[in-house]
């Protein structure tokens, strides 16, 4: 008997190698929100204000982006073959509002592309990373 191949989940590193990939992410989007002239402050700032507070005020929803990024870990999780469950929004419903255009959606992939480069993962698993990111492209962007 041959042990089964392995899945995706398990190629990138299963729940720990995912945090990972999900943390540089998050790192990359927050560093990218804090340069002159960013284009992922617009989408991003009810959520950096609700975590950070404005002008003095205490913080309104502190725990907003660890919940992004639990949810954003299963949902990757989940895709990719593990054992995790997503239990947030749909793509549409979780951008629709926020007017994401194609060109913030591509700013968003390059800082997914350098978190899954700090990790070493292998460029067929960043491909296959990339189908099922892509695929979500449309209920992401124009909404
Ligand atoms: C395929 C690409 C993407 C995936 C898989 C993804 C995944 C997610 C997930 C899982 C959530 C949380 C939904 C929930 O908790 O119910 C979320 C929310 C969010 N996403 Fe995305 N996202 C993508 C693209 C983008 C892009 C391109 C942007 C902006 C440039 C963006 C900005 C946000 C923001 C601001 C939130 C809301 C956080 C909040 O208000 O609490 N996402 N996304």
């Amino acid at each position: 008997e041959e042990a089964p191949a392995p899945t995706l989940y398990d190629r990138l590193g299963k729940t720990e190698g995912i945090a990972k990939i999900v943390d540089g992410l998050i790192a990359n989007v927050g560093a990218e929100t804090a340069t002159p002239n960013s284009l992922m402050l617009r989408s991003h700032k009810p959520m950096l204000d609700a975590v950070n507070g404005v002008n003095g005020q205490p913080p309104t929803d502190p725990t907003r982006l660890q919940r992004l990024r639990n949810h954003f870990v299963d949902q990757v999780g989940e895709a990719t073959g593990g054992p995790l469950t997503y239990k947030g929004k749909s793509m549409l419903v979780a951008h629709t509002g926020m007017a994401i255009t194609h060109q913030e959606f591509s700013i968003w992939r390059q800082q997914l592309e350098k978190s899954l480069n700090d990790n070493k993962v292998a460029e067929a698993d960043k491909a296959a990373l990339y189908a099922i990111i892509d695929k979500m492209h449309d209920d992401v962007v124009n909404h």
